[in-house]
């Protein structure tokens, strides 16, 4: 049953508390519907504007998710929602909504379904495209236990549709008896922006026609019914085709035409994105609540004012996008170059071996993705651009704990899957002066270059103290110079620097070292790791394989027997809170680094520290870090 408790402001949404679960809204009487959906409205806008959260995809299917419990008996038959961004309402109507005070705030409400929070929630995982497999082998698996009664139902939208794994599912379920499934296609148009491509205008074309050739169409073709296109925000309309679909014999497309926003003005009259996202907003504008300073600039923000500055020396420079372009940061250089900005839908994959196709052809493509998004690429940056040595350059965006998306946003995984890849440099700016010279530098190479750079806005730029064959030294203890050797990525060397000064407080020398380019490991560094007593690594990522990890295999190549802690993220699912939250609990904050060093120095046994390791300098390289 719901892990959450039930509605408490029955004053305020009172059909709410009434309908608060699939039963009691099955029991509702048609006439009240129309009542029901507009305080389901009210309630998405006021919780979500004091929130944040996904405000356009939610105020789209209200009508829809209504119709949706009321077809279908939850959790006997199972509604499937891809991405998942777009479940709030469902999650009212299963009995959560006197939980949206902690919306995407820690320990409260997932901004995606949960198993946790419900037995009505199956798919967790943000990452698009992928519900009509799961419905394809859940349906599968109710007629294999012999409940084929029991209907699968998956919700997609029209940008998940342009997704690879998407049609890998259609071409499954087209031929087999696998009924009841019927895909809920939710068509507003959008991504964040309009959709675009083929699969786009061929939903354009079926929205528009009402003729027979319509009615022979793509879905039909793959051995669907397609019944539609339905008004999307008529609910009676929406029960009827709904129960048709669930009558008939076959795998069925409900093609449903909504509109993102739907009902909110500064929604639907948003250009950018019908507000898609949004941080805490004033609900009478739809702005984001007035605060004392500006925003300062963000990681994407700087990056896409580089990129465009870069666009405009180099011809041969084209960015790539997953239906992203905003949130990457390309939309400047998309407005100055259009030609050069391609978006391919929510098409990863498809994104980076077009990207090698570029390369083939003598362009230096850019691919700007978010760091979780690159997961499901891996092969394509693996086998289609490294095995060819080609000139692309990817800019993790997101790279690292992101926060209120939960785990499947958090770009945790990119080193170590990455570090893997041979041929391919990555490189890890730690403020915004290095974010320009690393980039610049990266689609100067002549292979594959990987740039990462998380959500938020950068500390202030650090200069080195020194640089010692490429590896910036940012900080050398005063007092007792070769105690520690920390290794920074990329921001991590704020939290370093901040950890090297409460451990000089303990009388612990700290060498802060960044190297800005992470992997291959710099061979400069064992030599550096030889002169100290032990070397700490410190990456916003998952600590196995990642730069700790090679680190550690550099030096022990390097036959340096200089001790490592690698400090990083857990192998494990981080839920959803803060960023800064997040890190602290990693124990990848200041304090928590300076924490585990303590604990490693106590550990280490005592050792004649190396001939010559505490003289000023040392007879290997004669200077101090
Ligand atoms: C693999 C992947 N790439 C990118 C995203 C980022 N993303 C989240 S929602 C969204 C737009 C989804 O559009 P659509 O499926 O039409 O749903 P709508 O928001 O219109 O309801 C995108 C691109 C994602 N979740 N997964
Ligand atoms: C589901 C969705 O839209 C995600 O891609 C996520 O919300 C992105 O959040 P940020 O762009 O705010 O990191
Ligand atoms: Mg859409």
């Amino acid at each position: 049953m719901s892990a959450v408790p039930t509605p408490t402001g029955a004053g305020e949404f009172p059909l709410l508390a009434e309908a608060s679960d699939p039963k009691a809204l099955r029991a509702l009487p048609a006439a009240r519907l129309p009542e029901l959906v507009g305080e389901i409205r009210a309630f998405v806008i006021e919780k979500v504007a004091a929130s944040g959260g996904h405000l356009g995809p939610n105020l789209g299917v209200v009508e829809l998710t209504v119709a949706l419990h009321r077809v279908f008996a939850s959790p006997h038959d199972t509604v499937l929602f891809d991405i998942g961004h777009q479940a709030y309402v469902h999650k009212i109507l299963t009995g959560r909504a006197g939980a949206f005070g902690g919306l995407r705030r820690a320990g409260g409400l997932s901004g995606y379904p949960s198993r946790a929070e419900s037995e009505h929630d199956v798919i967790e995982n943000s990452h698009a495209s992928t519900v009509l497999s799961y419905a394809d082998g859940l349906a599968h698996a109710r007629r294999l236990s012999g409940e084929p009664d029991r209907a699968v139902v998956a919700v997609i939208g029209d940008g998940a549709l342009t997704g690879g794994m998407a049609w890998e599912a259609l071409n499954n379920i087209g031929t087999a008896p696998r009924h009841p499934l019927i895909v809920v296609l939710n068509d507003n148009g959008r991504s964040y922006a309009p959709t675009t491509g083929a699969v786009a205008t061929h939903l354009d074309a079926l929205k528009r026609g009402t003729g027979p050739e319509e009615r022979r169409n793509l879905f039909t073709d793959l051995g669907f019914a397609y019944l539609g296109p339905v008004d999307g925000h008529d609910t009676p309309g929406l029960e009827a085709v709904l129960h048709t679909a669930r009558a008939l014999d076959r795998p069925v497309v409900v093609h449903v035409m909504t509109v993102k926003g739907k009902g909110y003005g500064p929604a639907e009259r948003d250009d950018a994105d019908h507000l898609h996202a949004v941080g805490t907003i004033d609900p009478s504008t739809g702005r984001p609540a007035p605060t004392a300073s500006p925003a300062p600039l963000s990681w994407t923000d700087l990056f896409g004012r580089e990129l465009l500055h870069l666009a405009e020396e180099r011809q041969d420079l084209i960015a790539l996008t997953a239906s992203m372009l905003r949130p990457t940061g390309l939309h400047s250089t998309a407005t100055r170059f259009p030609g050069r900005v391609l978006d391919v839908g929510i098409a990863e994959q498809h994104a980076v071996t077009c990207a090698a196709g570029l390369a083939t052809g003598g362009y230096h493509p850019v691919v700007a993705i978010y760091a979780t998004f690159l997961n499901r690429a891996f092969d394509q940056v693996l086998m289609d651009v490294a095995l060819h040595r080609l000139p692309v350059t990817f800019v993790l965006d997101r790279a690292g704990i992101t926060g209120p998306d939960g785990p499947s946003h958090h770009g945790m995984w990119d080193l170590s899957l990455l570090t893997m890849v041979p041929g391919l440099r990555i490189a890890a700016p730690r403020d915004t002066k290095r974010l320009g010279m690393l980039l610049r530098e990266a689609v100067a190479g002549q292979g594959p270059t990987v740039l990462r750079l998380p959500k938020g806005a950068p500390g202030s730029d650090t200069e080195a103290v020194a640089r010692i064959d490429g590896i910036d030294i940012l900080r050398r203890s005063p007092h007792r110079p070769l105690d520690v050797i920390v290794v920074a990525v990329g921001p991590m060397a704020h939290a370093c620097l901040e950890a090297a000064a409460l451990l000089e407080d303990d009388g612990i020398g700290v060498t802060v070292a960044d190297p800005g380019w992470v992997h291959p490991v710099n061979p400069a560094l064992a030599a550096l790791a030889a002169r100290h007593r032990l070397v700490a690594t410190v990456e916003d990522g998952v600590r196995t394989g990642g730069i700790g990890a090679a680190v550690t295999q550099a030096l022990q190549d390097a036959q340096v027997r200089t001790p490592v802690t690698v400090l990083g993220l857990p192998p494990a699912f981080i839920p959803h809170d803060t960023r800064t939250s997040l890190l602290g609990q990693a124990g990848l904050d200041g304090p928590g680094i300076a924490r585990s060093i303590r604990t490693h120095l106590k550990r280490l046994t005592s050792v004649a520290p190396p001939a010559g390791a505490y003289a000023a300098g040392s007879p290997s390289t004669g200077r101090t870090p």
